[in-house]
């Protein structure tokens, strides 16, 4: 593992502002809702469906990085008893717990999202249901760095039948190795036979977060891919988005991004 390069990015993260990330990427034009060529429901439609088919099921389900986002938990809460969100920062440990206790005076407003879900999902479901049915079962928010052979320390001991990661991997390594590496220490979190769903930037170097650019590992789709495949997983699902011009507004370089289900091999 390159230490200094972990070291340095742990240093620069020190400065990331969550509510100027969300301001990035969670509100227009990224966070149309209007149409699915828009980036934001092209993630929620690929969730929706991949938890849809039932097969994505069981006790506990860990989020990698869940930075300050909750929108990559919604269709998952459905096949969970317990959601474990986890982040290095503690600044956005504590924006997702403002979030779940109600105490997110100066928050962000998920409900959109919330309501985007319900309808795409279908169920007729009240989206003030489906926000506590998250709250309820986001029961733990734990601290994690990828880096270390084991991302979660001794605060998590057996493995949970379900990993999901977005945008956390390719932006929290200094380079391809760390990545490489990272993958593995991820995936010791999982246990045999369990799912992995991962949404990441394709041939993204750099974003912004407030005061701070932070660097990223540039993603081919065939770099995931083969992270996955030689990390011991089956892909049964892999899509891509091709970032449209209107959508490149300089808060990043990102040209795309993917979303991959796998399964651990037994
Ligand atoms: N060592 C570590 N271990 C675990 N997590 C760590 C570690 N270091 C940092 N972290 C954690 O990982 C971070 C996750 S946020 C990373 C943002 N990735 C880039 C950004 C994302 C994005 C989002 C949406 C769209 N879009 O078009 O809709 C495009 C893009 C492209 N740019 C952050 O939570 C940090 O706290």
């Amino acid at each position: 593992m390159n230490a200094i390069g972990v070291a340095a990015m742990a240093e620069n993260y020190q400065r990331f502002d969550p509510l100027a990330y969300l301001q990035n990427n969670y509100v227009a034009p990224r966070a149309n809702f209007t149409s699915e060529e828009f980036v934001v429901p092209w993630k929620l439609r690929c969730l929706a469906d991949a938890f849809a088919t039932g097969k994505i099921t069981g006790h506990t389900l860990i989020d990698i990085g869940t930075g300050p986002t909750i929108y990559q938990l919604l269709s998952a809460c459905d096949y969970f008893e317990e959601i474990v969100a986890t982040d290095f920062l503690e600044v956005n440990r504590t924006f997702i717990h403002n979030w779940v206790h109600n105490e997110d005076k100066d928050g962000f407003d998920w409900s959109p999202y919330i309501q985007h879900v319900c309808k795409i999902e279908g169920k007729g479901e009240p989206w003030k249901e489906k926000e506590q049915k998250l709250k309820k079962k986001l029961k733990k928010i734990l601290p994690i760095d990828i880096h270390q052979p084991d991302p979660l320390g001794s605060l998590f001991s057996q493995p949970a039948d379900a990993l999901i990661s977005t945008f956390c991997l390719e932006a929290a390594s200094p380079d391809r190795p760390s990545f490489d590496k990272a993958f593995q220490n991820v995936t010791r979190l999982l246990k045999p036979g369990g799912h992995f769903l991962m949404i990441g930037a394709l041939e993204e170097s750099f974003y912004l977060a407030g005061e701070v650019k932070l660097t990223v590992v540039p993603l081919s789709e065939v770099d995931i891919k083969e992270s996955f495949a030689k990390n011991g997983y089956r892909i049964h699902d892999f899509h891509s988005y091709k970032m449209p011009p209107t959508l490149k507004i300089g808060v990043d370089d990102v040209q795309g991004i993917f979303f991959i289900h796998a399964q651990k091999f037994a």
